[in-house]
């Protein structure tokens, strides 16, 4: 790695790419490739680019699943492979504007109450993770409406979340979204958020919409029962790259941010990112570096550090885009490669006080991605800068922290690469969105492939379904032996699935914890009536 100032200012300014439209600079120049590196990837990238433009064009890009691809026709309709789609869309953008306009126009109200206040999301994994990134990095004291999120089937998180809600349920909007409209996490918040309706007296049908795939589960549910409105969630969009449908822009619409801001970043993102000159594009770039660092084998960890509060949720968010869409058992020819990229990060400089102390001395087995953004506070200059040292704002502070880490690691033999966002607005979170989408798909042809599926998850929601089946056996059994204490062993024989005792055990335990149907006396364990 080269250490003479003049030679690094010579490599930053050859190896930035610049996305002016949308106010964002990518730096690769500190990351340590050969100079021969972009020319001997060109013919891969090359084929990147054909099967992008076949996935946009309409291919099935998801062969496991056989769909088609399509958040890029999101925001640009009109690329869409048939006409109905590029209409469904169009027609849901506008009606999903007006219900929100509606709402806020007090057109459309609770029944107890003269407006609805509150936003509330019951959903997981895609179904959440972009619209928390959207509501927290866009949102103000000005917002139109205060958002919520539920997105796990923990009692206690739930509990907390109604709670400091409370008064306000009756004004509060609830958006149960999910794709396939049967996640168990999300069906629990539903009921939950209901049960704490029907606590009030409320009803929760004219205050629920679904967000959802058509004639699933839920859907089936918010049609019979009468749900305030539902909105679809398309087959050809999966979860993780759902943000810019109906599942990010309702709840950024009820919030009052600029739904078409971040739809016209994400569409002018995809323009610039469509190019097949490899320096001239960010996402491509992007993706030879996750190449280049982690040779093509996900060898080294992606650690992405926004120094920007409003980003905090980034690094969450893009573990589920591109851990999910890369981590794959097999290559799109049946060969077993283990793929994956994994992604961790906070934001800076906090983590300057926790784990960047290891990444400039410990383990090398990671490559950064600042993010910076150059504009401190949205409409600078409205409210004089507090200077905290001569000349020095907090601001400058925190430049000053990117630049010195960025320093220290590179002088230690650590690559890193910077995302400078002139702003942080609607449009430019659209935009740096819609660069790691791309540079996720690009990097799956790289490494080919397929993006778009998540076979791994299944076997988890298949064995908890078991564990459940289990419990309600178990439960059964300890009913009708009510004056009986067991081992876990005992039970395991008792109901002949003696290969499930440390599961039973853990039942067992959870149970009379809480003190539901199970109780503990010393090792054994008894009905509780
Ligand atoms: O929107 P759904 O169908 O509820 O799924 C939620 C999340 O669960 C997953 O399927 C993983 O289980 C994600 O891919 C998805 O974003």
């Amino acid at each position: 790695m080269d250490h003479d100032p003049a030679e690094l200012w010579r490599r930053y300014q050859k190896h930035q790419t610049r996305s002016r439209s949308v106010g964002i600079n990518l730096d690769v120049s500190r990351m340590n490739f050969s100079p021969r590196y972009w020319s001997k990837m060109e013919p891969a990238i090359q084929q990147a680019y054909e099967a992008m433009q076949q996935l946009e064009a309409g291919a099935i890009a998801n062969p496991d699943e056989k769909r088609m691809v399509g958040h890029y026709w999101l925001r640009t309709p009109e690329l869409a492979p048939d006409k109905k789609i590029a209409t469904q869309i169009r027609e849901t953008n506008d009606r999903l504007v007006r219900f929100a306009r509606e709402v806020h126009d007090k057109v459309i109200t609770p029944p107890r109450s003269a407006r609805f206040t509150d936003v509330m999301l019951v959903g997981i994994g895609g179904s959440a993770l972009g619209p928390q990134l959207v509501a927290d990095a866009l949102g103000t004291k000005r917002d139109k409406m205060r958002v919520h999120f539920l997105d796990n089937t923990d009692p206690d998180g739930i509990r907390r979340l109604l709670e400091s809600i409370q008064t306000r349920l009756k004004s509060t909007l609830v958006l149960v979204v999910s794709k396939s409209g049967s996640t168990p996490e999300t069906r629990n918040g539903m009921l939950e958020v209901r049960a704490a309706f029907e606590g009030q007296d409320l009803q929760f049908a004219p205050q629920a919409v679904a967000i959802t795939g058509e004639d699933s589960k839920l859907d089936k549910q918010a049609k019979k029962e009468k749900w305030l409105e539902r909105f679809p969630m398309w087959d050809w969009v999966g979860g993780r790259t759902s943000v810019t449908s109906a599942v990010g822009l309702l709840p950024a619409a009820l919030q009052g941010l600029d739904v078409k801001g971040l739809l016209d970043g994400a569409a002018e993102m995809d323009r610039l990112t469509r190019g097949t000159n490899t320096k001239r594009n960010p996402a491509a770039r992007m993706a030879l570096m996750w190449y280049h660092a982690t040779n093509g084998k996900g060898a080294k960890d992606l650690v992405i550090l926004p120094y920007k509060d409003r980003l905090l949720l980034l690094s969450r968010y893009l573990q589920q885009l591109i851990m999910e869409s890369l981590g794959k058992e097999t290559d799109l020819d049946g060969n077993t490669v283990h793929q994956g990229l994994s992604v961790y990060g906070n934001k800076g400089s906090t983590d300057q006080h926790a784990f960047v102390q290891q990444l400039r001395e410990g383990l090398n087995n990671f490559f950064a991605t600042f993010v910076i953004v150059q504009q401190d506070v949205p409409r600078p200059g409205t409210q004089p800068m507090l200077e905290v040292d001569p000349d020095i704002s907090s601001g400058d502070y925190l430049l000053g922290f990117w630049q010195g880490t960025r320093q220290a690691l590179y002088e230690n033999g650590r690559e890193s690469m910077t995302l400078a966002l002139d702003k942080l607005d609607a449009k430019s979170l659209g935009a740096l969105i819609a660069l790691y989408e791309r540079a996720v798909g690009f990097y799956a042809s790289l490494v080919n492939i397929n993006a778009y599926h998540q076979p791994g998850v299944e076997a988890g929601k298949k064995a908890a379904a078991s564990v459940l089946e289990l419990q309600k056996k178990m439960i059964a059994y300890l009913k009708k032996h009510p004056d009986d204490t067991f081992s876990p062993e005992d039970l395991a024989a008792g109901l002949k699935q003696p290969e499930h005792v440390e599961t039973l055990f853990h039942l067992l335990e959870h149970l009379a914890a809480n003190k539901r149907h199970v109780a503990r006396h010393r090792n054994r364990f008894a009905y509780l009536s």
